[in-house]
């Protein structure tokens, strides 16, 4: 078998003490698509922090490529996009400038800019669509914009894995759909991909493995379940909107 770009066993994870992730076990293999799934606050973020890196883990361990977190330095093999802080960050940069500082982990700071950089970020701001706004401050872009310009960053590094924190959440249909492209480029290039996320939308024919986060445990992982409860609650998770392509298979996720 091959080793597993993430593999977080029995991870747990406490916010001031208060348990967050009980027991968590999540394994992405090479290739894969995996979709973390789940209600508002039940740790999927958490779990994707602690799978990187970014909060510890009281229990458990993690590994990235075969080497567990505390040894692991080879950060460009993973582009890492962060859950959205909200437009208007205030930051003047141009879009292709944000792009550009995805070389920043691959390149070395203080080695110039080359032409394989350069058509790395020329290579990126097209997968996202975003080719002809590269010049533009980024703050003169709409939201979901702004999050395919952080996607084209990722990108950028030309890492092994994109690890994405609700990469369309409030974003718009276009930017969606232009996200998925990129997904489906990135994915036929053998990219391994985890993303949290809310509704998937046009990422679900990507989606090759859900994982349902409820209440800081794995209550499902498998194949994209149908919302339970789909009609009956009002706010249900619409994950899948496509109900009749799979067979439901969720227990009790989403409330
Ligand atoms: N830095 C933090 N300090 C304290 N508590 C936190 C912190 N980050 C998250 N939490 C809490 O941990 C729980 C899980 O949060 P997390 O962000 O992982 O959930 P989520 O499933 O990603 O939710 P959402 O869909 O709203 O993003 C929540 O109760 C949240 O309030």
């Amino acid at each position: 078998m091959s080793t597993a770009v993430v593999d977080v066993r029995h991870g747990v994870v406490a916010y001031d003490g208060r348990p967050v992730l009980r027991d968590v076990s999540l394994t992405v293999a090479p290739g894969e698509v995996v979709a973390i799934l789940g209600a508002n606050g039940s740790g999927k973020s958490t779990l994707v922090r602690a799978a990187l890196g970014l909060v510890p883990v009281a229990g458990g361990t993690v590994t990235l490529f075969g080497t567990p977190l505390r040894r692991f330095r080879q950060w460009w093999r993973i582009g890492y996009v962060p859950q959205r802080i909200g437009a208007g960050s205030g930051v003047p940069a141009t879009v292709g400038e944000v792009v550009a500082s995805g070389r920043l982990a691959r390149r070395g700071v203080l080695r110039p800019a080359g032409a394989a950089d350069r058509r790395a970020v020329t290579a990126a701001l097209t997968a996202v669509g975003l080719a002809e706004r590269a010049g533009d401050p980024v703050a003169t872009l709409s939201g979901g914009q702004q999050q395919r310009t952080l996607i084209a960053r990722a990108l950028a590094g030309e890492p092994e894995a994109l690890v994405l924190d609700e990469p369309t959440a409030g974003v718009d249909a276009a930017s969606q759909e232009a996200f998925a492209e990129a997904l489906r480029g990135f994915k036929a290039g053998g990219g391994t991909v985890l993303l949290v996320a809310h509704e998937l939308g046009p990422l679900h024919p990507l989606v090759d493995r859900a994982v349902v986060v409820h209440d800081g445990a794995i209550a499902h992982d498998g194949p994209v379940p149908a919302p339970a409860g789909h009609h009956a609650a009002p706010d249900h998770d619409h994950v899948h909107p496509h109900a009749d392509e799979e067979p439901p298979t969720a227990g009790t996720w989403g409330r």
